[in-house]
């Protein structure tokens, strides 16, 4: 069993099959001019990613998340542990054919345009030229890049915003089952960012399986159906978001005046703060409202106790010493 908290065990997406999955896969590098020096990037990770979902790993910097995918692409080789990705091991030729990357800082041929660079990846799959121009103008219209200026404008041109829709479109080329991004939102403008959820949205639509890097938890929040949290090259819980966060019916109430003993017989954790009382309701909140007299207080506010992703992730970091660098 991994060492991460596996809350998905019992909600995995029934229909589907893990099209990724990994058993303890680990990775150390070597560095140093003796090559004597190892850095632990990866340990012990075990996960699975099932058909047609959006899964997000998440984690601060260095925490391990792109020597994952590079793993899982056949990249850089494991140190541990063993991978399938579409019930192939990982590096299989035949798979590489299927699946589609997105890398961080995606290196672009400068002196072509988007289209010449695409036709030279469609080339690179061995896709027939005539098919070429048919992929590379749906994908345009995917990505919001027009033809036009495809045809036209050389990358070295281009806004980050549109060199990452060139590179989208090129981890499409091949129609992937599935699509590895890695911080596809990374240096993006918020209209950038929200236009490259909207592809990923889109990709969700037809079926395919996206494989999402981030440390932006509320990208990681709006699109992705499962996540996991990975901290200094380890998985420390894997799930659904609310699995992770807990569903939501429990309430969390301020209230001002009362006391502790009046308050008890309907809250819990009760703590006191700017002269207010905060605690989680032990009963529904209209039975409480209606009760209210009896505690001699008057309700502030009441709202659902979940956490947010952002509350969650840090709570982890820090129930395991894990300090954040800024
Ligand atoms: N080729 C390499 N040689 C040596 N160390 C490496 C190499 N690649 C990564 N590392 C180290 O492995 C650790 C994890 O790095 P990795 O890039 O996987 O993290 P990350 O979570 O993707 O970080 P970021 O969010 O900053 O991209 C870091 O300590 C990094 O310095």
């Amino acid at each position: 069993m991994d060492s991460a908290t596996d809350l998905s065990s019992n909600s995995s997406p029934k229909d589907s099959m893990p099209v990724v999955q990994t058993w303890n896969l680990g990775k150390v590098y070597r560095t140093g001019f003796w090559m004597n020096q190892k850095i632990e990037s990866l340990k012990n990770c075990s996960l699975s990613i099932y058909q047609g979902e959006t899964f997000g790993l998440l984690g601060p910097n260095g925490a391990g998340k792109t020597t994952l995918l590079k793993t899982l692409l056949g990249i850089t080789r494991p140190s541990a542990g063993r991978a399938v990705i579409l019930g192939k091991p990982i590096g299989d030729r035949g798979v590489k054919q299927r699946i589609g990357y997105l890398p961080e800082n995606a290196y672009l041929y400068d002196f072509l345009t988007a289209w010449e660079f695409l036709e030279f990846i469609a080339g690179l799959f061995q896709i027939p030229k005539k098919k070429q121009r048919q992929r590379i103008t749906e994908l345009l219209d995917l990505v919001g890049l027009a033809q036009s200026t495809a045809r036209k404008k050389k990358l070295k041109q281009y806004s980050k915003g549109m060199l990452q829709r060139v590179g989208m479109a090129q981890a499409l080329i091949n129609d992937p089952e599935i699509v590895f991004l890695d911080e596809p939102m990374s240096g993006l403008d918020p209209m950038g960012r929200y236009r490259m959820r909207e592809i990923v949205l889109s990709l969700k639509q037809q079926g395919k399986t996206i494989f999402f890097n981030s440390h932006i938890l509320s990208d990681i929040e709006q699109i992705c159906d499962r996540i996991a949290f990975l901290a200094l090259g380890e998985l420390i819980c894997q799930g659904s978001l609310d699995e992770l966060l807990g569903t939501s019916n429990a309430y969390q109430a301020i209230v001002r005046g009362g006391n502790s003993e009046s308050l008890a017989p309907w809250m819990t954790n009760l703590t006191r703060e700017n002269n207010r009382w905060h605690g989680q309701l032990k009963v529904e909140p209209n039975l409480f409202v209606s009760h209210l007299d009896s505690t001699e207080a008057s309700l502030v506010s009441i709202h659902l106790a979940r956490p947010s992703l952002e509350e969650f992730f840090m709570q982890q970091l820090r129930e395991r010493g894990i300090e954040i660098s800024r």
